[in-house]
């Protein structure tokens, strides 16, 4: 089988793919998954680093982009358009899923008018527009949230979670590695979070008593790195935090944390239920439909989070919240264990089983011949 996974741009929806392609490959020796993303989004560097072909469509987002960049955004959907048939006439998958972002548009549609089997993966409660028109076109509905069931066709919807990387794993079948510090693990979503880097800095202000039992991991993103790392010191924390742009290895951050501190976005939403995290969630504000707060609901609700507005959170605030809960071992512990119960572990697994489904459906047991003669005349298409 060979699956296509098309989108990216950030991690939340690079993330699931990667999760879908280890259990591809891991799998069947005779399995291959190639990706299709933007050279700007975090596939260009991520991709190739986990060992998997990596194609380039050049597309970008048409919202909010003023009249030149919708005008530019326009110009470049057909050329992305022709470049997705150009790509799935040489590639030939089997079937090509769709995890968001901007190069997901194009290649599902491409493939779609190709006769190619297709799915999206939603990862949040509430879609994004393109999603919502693919999900028109496509054969399956991947969803985490039942609240995202109503803007697609009943029959197309399995909801199975958000695939999650195989290395995150380890922390649902073991518990917290052994630290003799209250250790906080603060990151905002795959790009960091200003916001939130500030309201923690304020917080710092309030926890001056406790210092000694704090070991922060705080990641930032790229243009924050610099202040976020001049404020611990100017605080005196420099010696409890380890501030950082991006964390390579979230599995082992998620094992040593007794509490999470991050925004809502769906993927690492799903990440703290695997790895049964207690969190505090602060919704980054102007996500499309205030989706990341309807996000952060489901897990609030179970009794897994606490979540706060960043508008109606004080550094103050922030700082009483960690306290209680650092000296609240049993609300942490039943936070943990709600977070727990919210876990879709096997979410990679089942979405690999569709695929081998939709594979076998459209192509037969043995998945499509790649011989020469099996390529399909494409519009815009040379082969
Ligand atoms: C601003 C915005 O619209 N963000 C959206 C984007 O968020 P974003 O890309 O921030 O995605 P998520 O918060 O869902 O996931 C972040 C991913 O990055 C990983 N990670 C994070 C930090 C780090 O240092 N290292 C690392 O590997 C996390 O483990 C996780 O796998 O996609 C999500 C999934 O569609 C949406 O819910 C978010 O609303």
């Amino acid at each position: 089988m060979k699956v296509l996974i098309a989108g990216g741009g950030t991690g939340g929806h690079l993330f699931p793919g990667i999760a879908l392609a280890e259990e591809v490959v891991t799998r069947h020796p005779a399995n291959e998954v190639v990706f299709v993303g933007t050279e700007k989004g975090l596939e260009a560097r991520v991709v190739p680093k986990e060992g998997y072909p990596l194609e380039f469509v050049k597309v970008q987002g048409l919202k909010g982009k003023g009249f030149l960049g919708l005008l530019k955004g326009l110009i470049a959907l057909p050329l992305a358009f022709l470049a997705s048939f150009r790509i799935l006439s040489r590639q030939k998958p089997d079937v090509v899923v769709g995890v968001g972002g901007y190069a997901s548009g194009p290649v599902v549609l491409a493939a779609w008018l190709m006769g190619i089997p297709t799915a999206i993966q939603e990862q949040n409660a509430l879609p994004g527009l393109t999603n919502k028109v693919l999900g028109r076109i496509v054969k399956v509905v991947f969803t985490a949230f039942e609240e995202a069931r109503t803007f697609f066709p009943e029959a197309k919807v399995q909801m199975i979670g958000n695939p999650i990387r195989k290395k995150l794993m380890d922390n649902y079948l073991r518990s917290n590695t052994a630290h003799e510090k209250f250790t906080v693990l603060i990151f905002g979503g795959s790009l960091g979070a200003r916001g939130l880097n500030n309201r923690v800095l304020e917080a710092l202000d309030s926890l001056g008593d406790v210092k000694d039992q704090l070991s922060i991991v705080h990641q930032t993103g790229k243009l924050d790195l610099e202040n976020v790392t001049k404020g611990y010191a100017d605080k005196g924390f420099a010696d409890v935090a380890q501030v950082v742009e991006f964390i390579d290895d979230m599995s082992s951050a998620y094992s040593r944390a007794d509490l999470v501190i991050c925004r809502a976005g769906a993927t690492s939403l799903a990440e703290l239920t695997v790895c049964k995290k207690p969190s505090i969630l602060v919704p980054f504000p102007h996500a499309t439909d205030n989706h990341q707060e309807v996000n952060a609901r489901a897990l609030v609700d179970a009794g897994a989070a606490l979540m706060f507005r960043e508008s109606e959170l004080t550094g103050l605030k922030l700082a009483a919240e960690l306290r209680g809960l650092m000296t609240d071992p049993a609300k942490l512990k039943q936070m943990a264990k709600k977070a727990g119960i919210l876990g879709r572990p096997a979410a990679a697994k089942e979405l690999a089983d569709v695929c081998v489904d939709l594979t076998t459906q459209a192509w037969g047991p043995g998945g499509r011949d790649r011989g020469p003669k099996d390529v399909k005349k494409a519009p815009g298409s040379k082969a």
